[in-house]
């Protein structure tokens, strides 16, 4: 009978028809259906076996407005692999007076609590000489290749448009991707104080303060810019059709631009600011904010056309405690939501079993298209001999309600509270490792590795090479008349 059969953590055979079961050092899981990757089309009942996910963007133990996101390396990963999720790609961010290697020491010293693989981008706050020096030791010694941009933030790390242009430049230079959070954030700034002076302050100001035009406005930008440094982009919690609008029209022209919508985005929407408890509010303000549906109709179509490729959750859990620094001013209100545990269940409920997206773009969007786009395929992403063993066995049939008593991360609610789902993890591999079984945790402290992620070859040298042909050329002329002066 077919099998997968996985030693030493590592896939070495992957049955990529029929896997009637996955045999682990001498352990055997059985009976679990059918192997359902980004690259099959098989239809079948039962279970199926897929690539653990990939949560490209997560901020854990983060510090970021006077406070840390509660969810550190130890709870984050778990509620993760709780979920079906078995890679997050954390950020790693300058302090002031940091350089960026300090900046990482600090990272690496926290993910040694992590029960799954992990990655890191490296966040940049600022530009001096010591930052163009330290991007180089990070792309070619410390194994990360994508730099993230808040274009918000006004005040702390938010980088200007000559700061992100240098900074594009440079990861054009060493084959590096460039991330951008796109908000428009001088006009948040003057947005935010108008409301607060005529007396706004609830958490409703921090969704008016943040329109569409915002983000739209920085995503265009931040494409011309990538465009001109010849880079590509990818934009980090794409939230509306303004900015979905850009990044498709930027592909058509042939850009390498990618959009990453969250799920938070997908299922939740604006009218959640205008609740009347203050608290149920203040739990769900993130930036961008949430949407109407119009905008949350343009994210499903994105993902199913392939316009927007990954769906992520910007995971970034305050107690509701933290929430309520921003009481009489909702610009204190520490931005961020959870949704680790929950992204895939939620992404199958509202994506698969709706129709708006096949099983296959499933697997892509929360899996494998990170994966390719982070560098790190198929060692990752892919259910194939000679891949980590990071896998899911997915249960289309089963059912939960969502619910804070019953999940992993250490907050006191879950944005998702109540929502019930159908399609969950039966069983969570992180290197072949069994971490949940039938929703049981049985995951281990210290068992994440961090995951080099090579300079890009291709795209950067493809981009490059068209800058050179391009590049300003004086023209060498036979006739040039006397001065006119
Ligand atoms: N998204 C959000 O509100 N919080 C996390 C920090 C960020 O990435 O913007
Ligand atoms: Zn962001």
């Amino acid at each position: 009978m077919p099998s997968t059969v996985i030693k030493n953590g590592t896939i070495v055979t992957a049955d990529l028809t029929y896997t009637a079961d996955v045999k682990i050092e001498g352990e055997t899981i059985t009976e679990i259906g059918t192997n359902l990757s980004g690259d099959t089309t098989l239809d079948a009942t039962g279970c199926y076996v897929m690539p653990g996910g990939i949560d490209p963007h997560t901020h854990l133990e983060m510090p970021f407005m006077g406070t840390y996101s509660t969810d550190d390396f130890h709870s984050g990963t778990q509620a993760a692999l709780a979920g079906g999720t078995t890679m997050v790609v954390d950020f790693a961010i300058q302090q002031p007076g940091q350089t960026l290697i300090e900046a990482l020491q600090m990272w690496d010293n926290k993910s040694g609590r992590a029960h799954c693989d992990f990655s890191f981008h490296m966040a940049i706050t600022g530009w001096d000489e010591q930052v163009f020096d330290d991007m180089k030791t990070v792309v070619q010694e410390k194994g990360i290749n994508s730099f993230k941009h808040f274009m918000a933030y006004k005040g702390a790390m938010m980088v200007d448009d000559d700061e992100m242009y240098a900074s594009f430049q440079r990861c054009a230079e060493l084959g590096a991707l460039p991330l951008v959070h796109a908000e428009n954030g001088d006009v948040v700034a003057q947005m935010q104080a108008k409301l607060m002076a005529e007396g706004n302050d609830g958490p409703e100001g921090h969704a008016y303060s943040r329109p569409p035009e915002v983000e739209g406005e920085a995503v265009n930008r931040a494409i011309m810019l990538a465009d001109m440094a010849g880079v590509p982009l990818y934009v980090v919690h794409t939230s509306c059709e303004q900015a979905h609008e850009a990044i498709r029209r930027a592909r058509q022209k042939g850009m390498r631009v990618y959009g990453e919508p969250l799920i938070q985005h997908l299922v939740l929407d604006e009218s959640e600011y205008f609740d009347k408890d203050w608290d149920h509010s203040a739990r769900r303000v993130m930036s961008p904010p949430f949407r109407n549906k119009q905008h949350q109709d343009s994210l499903w179509a994105g993902l199913a056309a392939g316009s927007l490729q990954c769906v992520a959750t910007d995971h970034c859990a305050f107690t509701t405690e933290q929430k309520r620094f921003g009481v009489g001013d909702f610009t204190k209100i520490p931005n961020g939501t959870g949704g680790l545990e929950d992204r895939l269940p939620l992404l199958w409920t509202h994506g698969v079993r709706t129709g708006r997206l096949t099983m296959n773009e499933f697997v892509a969007v929360t899996s494998t298209n990170s994966a390719k786009i982070l560098n790190m395929y198929p060692k990752k992403g892919a259910v194939l001999a000679g891949a980590d063993a990071d896998l899911v066995v997915w249960d289309p049939e089963a059912t939960k309600t969502i619910s804070a008593k019953t999940q992993q991360s250490a907050i006191d609610y879950n944005v998702f509270e109540g929502m019930e789902v159908t399609g969950l993890p039966r069983f969570t591999l992180t290197r072949g490792h069994v971490a949940v079984e039938e929703g049981t945790m049985k995951s281990r402290e210290g068992h994440g590795r961090f995951v080099k992620r090579e300079p890009f070859q291709s795209v950067n040298r493809a981009l490059s090479q068209w800058k050179e042909l391009m590049h300003p050329r004086k023209v060498e002329r036979t006739g040039i008349p006397a001065s006119g002066v």
